[in-house]
C-alpha cells in the first residue's frame, strides 16, 4: 500500500482527482468505482471543475457506485443516487445509461445484488475504485465481520454507521437500517484502489489500519493490504492527530 500524506483536504482531493483523470484519459472504456459520503465531495468538485476548464470528457466512462440505502429511491434527496447526481453526474457529460447505482427500492433486492455483480463483470471489472472508510473500518458498507469472500449483498448497518451518516438526514430514525453494498471480494477485484481518509474523526481508524499486522474481518479495510495496487491518500488531520 502506498501512502500519500496531503497537507489538507483540498490537496487530498486534488490528488485523488488526478488518479481519476489519468485513468479516464489512459483507458479506452474506463470503468470507475465511486463512493459517496462526506469525504469524496471535494474530489467531485475538482472533477467537475476540470471537466469545464479542460474539457475532460466522460462520454466513454462507465461508473458503478459502491452502495445505496435500502428503501430510498433515486429521487429521494437522502439517497446516494441523488447525492451522485447533485455532486457529479449532473455536471459532466456522462451518458445516463453508463451510470450504475444499486436500486434500493428494487422489488427483489437479492436479485438486484446478483444483477449488479454481473453488470460489473460484463463491463470487464472496475479499473479504479475510490473508497472512503467508516470510523469502524468499513469500506463500502461492509461492516466489521463481513466475510472477505462477500459479493454485492444486503447489509444491516451498525448503529455507529447510522449515527455517522445521520447528518445527511433530519433525525437518526430516518437513517435506513439496511443497505446494498458491493462486497469485499467485489472491491478487491478492482485493478486499482484509492482510499481517502480525511479529518480528525478518522485518525484512530487510520492508525489502526496502518499499524495492524493482521488482515482480519473485524477490521474490513485490512483486506486492502492484500491488494497489489492500493494508494491511501490522507489529509494532515487524519494522519497526525
Ligand atoms: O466519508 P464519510 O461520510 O465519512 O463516509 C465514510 C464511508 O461510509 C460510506 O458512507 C458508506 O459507504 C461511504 O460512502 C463512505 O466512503
Amino acid at each position: 500500500m502506498q501512502l500519500i500524506r496531503a497537507k489538507d483536504y483540498d490537496e487530498m482531493c486534488a490528488k485523488a482527482a488526478e488518479h481519476v483523470i489519468r485513468t479516464i484519459k489512459e483507458k479506452k472504456a474506463p470503468v470507475l468505482g465511486l463512493a459517496t459520503g462526506k469525504t469524496p465531495t471535494g474530489v467531485y468538485r475538482k472533477l467537475v471543475m476540470d471537466h469545464w476548464q479542460n474539457r475532460t470528457s466522460y462520454r466513454h466512462v462507465t461508473t458503478f457506485n459502491l452502495d445505496e440505502y435500502v428503501g430510498l429511491g433515486s429521487d429521494d434527496p437522502t439517497s446516494f443516487h441523488y447525492y451522485m447526481r447533485e455532486n457529479f453526474f449532473d455536471h459532466v457529460d456522462i451518458p445516463e445509461q453508463q451510470i450504475h447505482i444499486p436500486n434500493g427500492i428494487a422489488s427483489n433486492l437479492e436479485q438486484e445484488c446478483l444483477q449488479y455483480e454481473c453488470q460489473i463483470e460484463e463491463k470487464g471489472g472496475i479499473d479504479l475504485q475510490i473508497l472512503g472508510i467508516g470510523v469502524n473500518g468499513h469500506i463500502g458498507f461492509n461492516e466489521p465481520g463481513t466475510p472477505f469472500y462477500s459479493q454485492t449483498h444486503i447489509v444491516k448497518l451498525s448503529e455507529s454507521t447510522r449515527e455517522a451518516n445521520q447528518s445527511f438526514f433530519n433525525s437518526l430514525e430516518q437513517v435506513p437500517k439496511y443497505a446494498i453494498t458491493m462486497g469485499l471480494s467485489t472491491i478487491m477485484k478492482s485493478r486499482e484502489i484509492v482510499l481517502l481518509v480525511s479529518g480528525k474523526r478518522k485518525a484512530p481508524i487510520l492508525q489502526q489500519l496502518l499499524s495492524s499486522e493482521v488482515v482480519c474481518e473485524d477490521l474490513p479495510a485490512t483486506i486492502l493490504k492484500r491488494h497489489p495496487h492500493v494508494t491511501i491518500i490522507t489529509d494532515q488531520d487524519a494522519y497526525s492527530s
